[in-house]
């Protein structure tokens, strides 16, 4: 009797519990679609400091987590433009588990000692986070829009190019309000047609408009839900900025940042920036 079985298949009951397979004569079918030996050789540290290799997997984790989010808050997008709420619903939702995900990874930097990171701080040179375009295109998704952002990248043309698009291009709330206002909802037309290369404040119709979606929550109303799934995004990237301050002051103090900026007082100001401001002022208007 063949000891192989079809993809799936259960063993035969006289066969007693199935065995996992054992013969490859290449690599497994995991190796082929995981690409682990690709991403060891991308685990290159700089220096021999026992600390280094955890602040580079961390980011490099963080990097795969921002290429998770654009790709669901994208679909979200394309969902909406073919009015299928339910889909941009589902992939919303899908990217606030993401969030808390990424968010997660602070934890393995908390240990991280302002003399241990100066082991390898210096061999950083100029590289900073803030050159980071991943996290730009989910910036500028959220709608928090600055063209001085895309500069750092003329040197990688495609690159360069890529987020100059999505610096013009709508956020995920431009296409949540041209889904609303195709369904009749009051968005005025100079928000529909407003300046997508710059980050905008709450606008008092769209305020207004959010806050009538909200005075009377119930789970079964989809609006609210779609409400409910942005605002979980917003408190969760959010969440990001404010544990990235915490991790900065912890493990450098105030020094400057590798990056050129002030450092610590930079990024508060950065960090400050609201997510979805509608969607918070509109508890204020309720
Ligand atoms: C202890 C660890 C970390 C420290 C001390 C740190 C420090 C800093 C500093 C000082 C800046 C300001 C820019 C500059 O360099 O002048 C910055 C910006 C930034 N860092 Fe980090 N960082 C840390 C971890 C991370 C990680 C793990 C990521 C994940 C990719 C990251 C992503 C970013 C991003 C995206 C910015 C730009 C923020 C903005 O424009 O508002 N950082 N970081
Ligand atoms: N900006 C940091 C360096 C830093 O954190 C960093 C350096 C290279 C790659 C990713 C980094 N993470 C976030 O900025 C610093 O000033 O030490």
């Amino acid at each position: 009797m063949s000891t192989r079985r079809l993809h799936g298949a259960a063993a035969h009951p006289d066969e007693g519990p199935a065995e996992p397979i054992v013969e490859f004569a290449e690599a497994t079918p995991y190796e082929q679609y995981v690409g682990v030996r690709q991403l060891q050789a991308l685990v290159r540290t700089v220096t021999d400091h026992p600390a280094e290799p955890s602040f580079l997997v961390v980011t490099q984790v963080m990097e795969l987590w921002f290429i998770l989010l654009r790709r669901e808050w994208e679909l979200a997008q394309r969902r909406l433009r073919v009015d299928d709420l339910d889909g941009a619903i589902a992939a919303i939702q899908r990217s606030v588990h993401h969030l808390r995900s990424l968010n997660a990874s602070w934890g393995s930097l908390l240990w991280l000692t302002p003399s241990e990171f100066n082991g390898f701080r210096d061999q950083l040179g100029e590289a900073s986070g803030f050159q980071s375009y991943e996290y730009r295109h989910v910036e500028f998704l959220l709608g928090l829009k600055a063209e001085s952002v895309v500069r750092p990248h003329k040197g990688l043309p495609a690159v360069h190019a890529d987020l100059e698009r999505a610096l013009a291009a709508p956020s995920l709330e431009d296409d949540v309000l041209a889904y609303l206002a195709r369904r009749g909802l009051a968005v005025p037309d100079d928000v529909l047609t407003r300046d997508r290369t710059e980050t905008h404040d709450a606008h008092p119709a769209v305020t207004e408009l959010w806050a009538e979606i909200y005075r009377d929550p119930r789970p079964g109303d989809e609006l609210f839900v779609l409400g409910e799934a942005l605002t979980d995004v917003a408190e969760e990237f959010t969440t990001w900025r404010q544990r990235h301050v915490t991790a900065v002051r912890r493990s450098m103090g105030a020094k400057p940042g590798t990056g050129g900026s002030a450092g610590l007082a930079w990024l508060e100001r950065s960090a400050a920036r609201v997510v979805f401001p509608d969607l918070w002022a509109a508890r204020t208007v309720i």
